[in-house]
């Protein structure tokens, strides 16, 4: 990126949600993006998806600007771990098969991506196993909006609703959508992958298999993670990217970023937000 600037179209807030970013990442490292809520670390994602494009400056890909690439070369080389994924009202191989629309129905490639993604073992408890047929989400959410809507006994009627109908938990959809991402990266062509807070409904347990087996598909593929847990990923990034208000305040790797001081002797914004996070597990 190149001073991108980038403000959401018809954003009713006032300002930039990202200003003046500019940094590179060469091919096959491991990049993750760090900063509190709101600091755009998601926003930088959908740039470098072309979901959106900048307001001004440059997004380049192979120094080439990522508007004069074309979408589908884009779209194939590049495979997201986003926090909004959906659950369709499939079965659980065909939600995972998806991922691969070409091999959809190759339940050695689904099963084997569903361990990857941590699915397997709660869709091997179930009576109906792969072939169970999932509740769509978005039934559940226009639920939620009645709720919101129209008042206590609707939302007392919805609750109960959903308690019968619900089939899985949210940390067993994160994995079916995680299994969805394995799934596609048997297609061979992706070059990129984007995970956006993979693991922030998973279980310890959950997360360290789910990030271990992501970073197992490697190989030459640069990766680009956004966590709020630390430790697991940033000590071995090649880029640590950190946020603050829209603004790329440090990058650089971990050991570099923690030791940044200010004039006063004050620990730069990496340093502070990892200290935050270490705190409660080493104050103990
Ligand atoms: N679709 C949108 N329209 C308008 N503003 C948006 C939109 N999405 C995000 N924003 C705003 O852009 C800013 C950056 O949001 P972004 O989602 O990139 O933050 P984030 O660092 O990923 O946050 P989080 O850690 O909570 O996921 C915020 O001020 C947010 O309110």
């Amino acid at each position: 990126m190149k001073n991108v600037k980038f403000s959401y179209p018809g954003g009713k807030s006032d300002g930039n949600a990202l200003h003046d970013i500019s940094f590179s990442i060469k091919p096959g490292q491991l990049v993750v993006i760090v900063g509190p809520n709101g600091s755009g670390k998601s926003t930088l994602l959908k740039l470098l998806t072309r979901l959106f494009d900048c307001t001004s400056g440059q997004v380049l890909v192979n120094e080439e600007d990522i508007r004069e690439c074309k979408l589908s070369d884009l779209r194939s080389a590049t495979a997201v771990l986003a926090q909004d994924y959906q659950i369709f009202p499939l079965s659980l191989a065909e939600n995972i098969g998806m991922g691969n629309p070409e091999v959809v129905a190759d339940q050695k490639l689904i099963q084997d991506s569903a361990r990857k993604g941590g699915a397997d073992t709660f869709i091997s408890k179930r009576v109906d196993k792969y072939s169970t047929v999932l509740e769509p989400k978005a039934i559940h959410l226009l639920g939620q909006a009645a709720f919101k809507g129209d008042g206590s006994e609707i939302a007392q009627i919805y609750c109960n609703s959903k308690e019968e109908k619900e089939e899985i938990s949210g940390g067993e959809q994160q994995r079916v959508a995680a299994s969805r991402t394995f799934m596609r990266l048997t297609c061979g062509e992706v070059k990129l992958i984007i995970a956006d807070e993979p693991s922030s409904n998973l279980d310890p347990r959950g997360e360290s298999e789910m990030f271990r087996n992501l970073l197992n598909e490697r190989q030459g593929k640069t990766m680009i993670f956004v966590t709020h847990r630390f430790g697991h990923l940033t000590k071995q990034a090649d880029l640590i990217l950190c946020m603050k208000d829209g603004h790329l305040v440090e990058q650089g790797t971990h050991d570099k970023l923690m030791e940044i001081r200010g004039e006063n002797g004050e620990r730069g914004e990496y340093c502070k937000l990892y200290e935050i996070q270490a705190r409660p597990f080493t104050d103990v």
